[in-house]
């Protein structure tokens, strides 16, 4: 796949890919998801998570092996992205309600420096800023270590700061500058402007010719706002290059 025709913005380097799964894909994956056993969920206070592929350390992963539905599909991210030097090994399903989102963070030092984050359910906008090492040339980056514990509120004016809308079905994927020198974050507003997204055309393209969105989009002042009425689901999948397979030998 070419992935360089999904680039987008300026900031180095994100690629937006509409569609990247099918209707059924979505349907199934939701049904894995829904099905998994309650205590697979962990709540968290502003969102709900599922954590498959074993638990992250700073240094290392403690494997646990992915269920073949999720296989599927991380392997068809590595295998398309081409950006990871192995297979994906860990993938965090998060659930957001209309009003939950996602505090700006840096994840973790685990994780090799690519994330790929696939959307179902509601569209959300993703907001990235630059954090503080950017900001003020010091060294105090906020880490995300365990995904949750959050820091830094960014600069929602500063002028590299940036957004991208993320529709169902999506995937997501972002490296170099984007994943090291930016926070991301998701407002926990259940409207969101997307007036200012680096995506909107290549978001837009194709819910307009297909009714998948009833999530009606309305104007106010100009700012075109994003009605968040059903749950969003999403899979960030990434790979832990150091994987301890012996639990007592860290
Ligand atoms: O839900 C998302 O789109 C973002 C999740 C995220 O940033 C994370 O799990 O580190
Ligand atoms: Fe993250």
């Amino acid at each position: 796949m070419e992935l360089e025709r999904f680039r987008v913005g300026l900031t180095p380097t994100v690629f937006y890919l509409p569609a990247f799964i099918t209707d059924e894909e979505q349907t199934q994956l939701l049904n894995h998801i829904y099905g998994a056993s309650g205590s697979k969920w962990k709540t968290l206070k502003n969102r709900r998570l599922q954590n498959w592929g074993g638990m992250v350390h700073e240094k290392g992963l403690v494997p646990q092996e992915l269920p073949s539905w999720l296989t599927k599909i991380t392997a068809k991210i590595y295998e398309s992205s081409g950006l990871f030097p192995s297979a994906i090994n860990h993938v965090l399903i998060n659930e957001y309600h209309p009003d939950q989102g996602i505090m700006p963070h840096q994840d973790g030092p685990a994780y090799f420096p690519v994330v790929a984050i696939l959307s179902l359910g509601s569209p959300v906008v993703m907001d990235f800023s630059p954090h503080l090492r950017l900001r003020s040339g010091d060294d105090d980056i906020s880490r995300d270590q365990c995904p949750g514990a959050e820091s830094c509120v960014p600069e929602r004016d500063n002028p590299h700061s940036f957004s991208v809308l993320m529709m169902p079905r999506s995937l997501l994927i972002f490296k170099d500058e984007a994943y090291s020198d930016f926070l991301h974050g998701i407002s926990d507003s259940p409207t969101q402007c997307y007036n200012k997204v680096v995506n909107e055309a290549e978001a837009l393209a194709l819910s307009t010719t297909n009714s998948e969105n009833s999530n009606e989009d309305s104007r106010k002042d100009n700012d075109k706002i994003l009605n968040r009425d059903q749950t969003r689901v999403s899979l960030t999948c990434r790979l832990v290059p150091k994987v301890h397979k012996n639990l007592f030998r860290f």
